[in-house]
């Protein structure tokens, strides 16, 4: 892969984010190489300076590894002897430019993009779960757990964000190309529409799958508007659309599919209770839950306009992943495997087995309930939990081990108090990724939130020792909930990623010790 000076400079003032520029070398010279990071650079390389904790020393020894031209939005003495090109907005800028680098692959891939605060990461391996039906080791991922890129182990590995910087996003795009891949299934967290990770980039496919407040916070969006409009922009930057009619904010979100798409590629889901709260929409999709249970799912796919019956993709759906707001997000996966030309003779098996690690996996413990290990990290996610599991298990006595991380999120905290006192027996708040923050202030802060009167509150810090008092003082019919964490191997803590052996390795041990009493 290459990119000369002189492309640079065009597809910059194409996109009119050129301010300036100081060119040192021929403008047919070609960069090999494109970086934002001084550790990475290695021969004539194109490198970016960004970030809140950029400094000019990373230039410094980007130039002594080889780069040549360097971008940023204001001159830098240290560049000197490099060319210079000074730009409206840095991270704009690397993601026009590092499309170029890589050759737009997005060109050769089908793209099904997914947004929405809760539901990203499990819509996303269902609708991979069914593409790979159809078409086996030809879909790539680019998930918050897990990021594929090619059919063979190797290519495949733990993702450090849920969507990547625009050099990662496009190299690992344009490795799933020359891997084969036809297909692309990712998630768009709105922190990089902010962040202008996927400037530039369109989607075959667009998702909307719900929005509540979350990402709130001095390191995140400054205000909850701030996080919609951020999110908005996945519709308004994909070719089809597909929209979960229940979600919050429904009229914002139609809205902005319509400003930039026909009517024609909207598609509108909802269960077959929701009733819109306006005439004008019609629903294109249903979904009606047959039985749901603790073990199981299976639910109806219901086509309700003639656009809906044309993707084929109504029929019953198994799915091994339990809980009601599953089926919504499987859902979604089945409209977009439609919309991909994929029927549901091949959706049905697709989806029946897929499974997400830390997403309701659960273990009977004998004498202490069952335990489950589930990623819900807000409020709304954890209600939708806890609801669930307060239904199929009859109003169990539910004991939720959860800590809140620091330095971001802090609208979870509070979240965390008023679900807690909404269905919890007993709470036991604990570590999760504090950061330079110390958990024990992280905890206070939602225990000063929650109805003591309600929930009987433990604070156990070692997050070991949480989950073995929770599990050890719950009864033979209660239910242990280890939230928020998932399958996460490590606690964040002071920048450093400390191994964790997951929730479930933890809950396993406990429930061996106590077997073997
Ligand atoms: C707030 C945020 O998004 N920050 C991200 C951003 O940081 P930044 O641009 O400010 O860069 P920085 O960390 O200050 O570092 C400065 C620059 O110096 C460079 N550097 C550094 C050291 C060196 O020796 N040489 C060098 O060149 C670095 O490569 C970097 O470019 O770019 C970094 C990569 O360069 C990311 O790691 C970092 O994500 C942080 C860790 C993060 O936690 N982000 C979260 C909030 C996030 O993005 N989450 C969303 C999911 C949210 C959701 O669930 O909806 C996501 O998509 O993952
Ligand atoms: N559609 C939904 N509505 C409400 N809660 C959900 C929904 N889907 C999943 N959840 C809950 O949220 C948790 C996280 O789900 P998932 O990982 O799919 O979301 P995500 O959008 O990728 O989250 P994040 O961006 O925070 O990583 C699940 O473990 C589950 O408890």
């Amino acid at each position: 892969m290459a990119l000369s000076l002189h492309a640079c400079i065009l597809l910059l003032k194409e996109h009119h984010l050129l301010k300036s520029s100081a060119v040192q070398s021929d403008l047919d010279t070609d960069m090999s190489g494109i970086a934002y990071d001084s550790r990475k650079v290695s021969g004539p390389t194109l490198f970016f300076c960004k970030g809140t904790h950029f400094r000019p020393v990373y230039l410094s020894m980007a130039k002594d590894n080889g780069a040549t031209t360097y971008v940023a939005e204001k001159p830098y003495v240290e560049g000197n002897g490099m060319n210079a090109l000074i730009v409206v907005n840095i991270t704009k800028a690397m993601a026009i430019l590092a499309a170029a680098f890589y050759d737009f692959p997005q060109d050769d891939l089908f793209v099904i993009a997914f947004t929405g605060t809760k539901g990203k990461t499990t819509s996303a391996y269902f609708a991979r779960g069914i593409l790979e039906q159809a078409h086996p080791k030809h879909v790539a991922l680019f998930s918050t757990i897990d990021t594929i890129v090619g059919p063979n182990p190797d290519q495949r590995f733990k993702s450090d964000l849920t969507t990547p910087e625009s050099v990662d996003l496009f190299r690992n795009m344009r490795a799933a190309v020359d891997n084969g891949m036809t297909h692309l299934v990712m998630e768009v967290s709105s922190q990089a529409y902010l962040r202008n990770r996927v400037f530039g980039l369109t989607y075959d496919v667009g998702f909307f799958l719900n929005i509540t407040p979350d990402h709130i916070g001095p390191n995140e969006h400054p205000t909850f508007a701030n996080y919609l409009h951020n999110k908005l922009q996945l519709l308004v930057n994909s070719r089809k659309v597909v929209i979960n009619a229940e979600t919050e904010h429904f009229d914002e979100v139609y809205a902005a599919a319509m400003t930039t798409t026909y009517p024609d590629s909207i598609y509108l889901f909802a269960s077959t209770d929701f009733k819109p709260k306006r005439d004008d929409i019609r629903i294109d999709c249903r979904f009606e839950s047959k039985t749901l249970s603790t073990t199981r799912s299976q639910f109806q796919l219901v086509p309700v306009t003639d656009k809906a019956a044309a993707l084929n993709v109504s029929g019953q759906y198994n799915l091994r992943l339990i809980g009601d707001f599953n089926e919504s997000n499987a859902t979604a996966a089945i409209i977009g495997a439609g919309l991909a030309g994929v029927d549901g003779a091949k959706a049905i098996p697709g989806i029946a087995n897929v499974t997400i690690p830390g997403r309701m996996e659960h273990i009977e413990v004998p004498g202490h309930g069952v335990v489950y290990v589930d990623y819900a990290h807000n409020y709304g996610g954890m209600k939708a939990l806890l609801h669930f599991l307060k239904a199929e298990y009859h109003d169990p006595r539910m004991h939720v081990v959860v800590g809140s991380p620091g330095d971001k999120g802090v609208s979870r905290r509070p979240g965390f108090a008023k679900v807690l006192s909404e269905y919890a027996t007993t709470a036991y708040l604990t570590t999760d990724d504090p950061g330079f923050e110390d958990p024990a202030k992280i905890c206070a802060e939602i225990d000063a939130g929650i109805d003591h009167d309600k929930v009987t509150v433990h604070t156990v810090l070692d997050r070991r020792e949480a989950i073995t008092a929770a599990i050890t003082s719950s009864g033979p019919d209660d239910v242990v909930i280890v939230a928020a964490k998932g399958a996460d191997p490590y606690q964040k803590v002071r920048g450093v990623n400390t191994p964790w052996p997951t929730d479930m390795a933890v809950v396993k041990e406990v429930a061996s010790q106590l077997a073997a009493k």
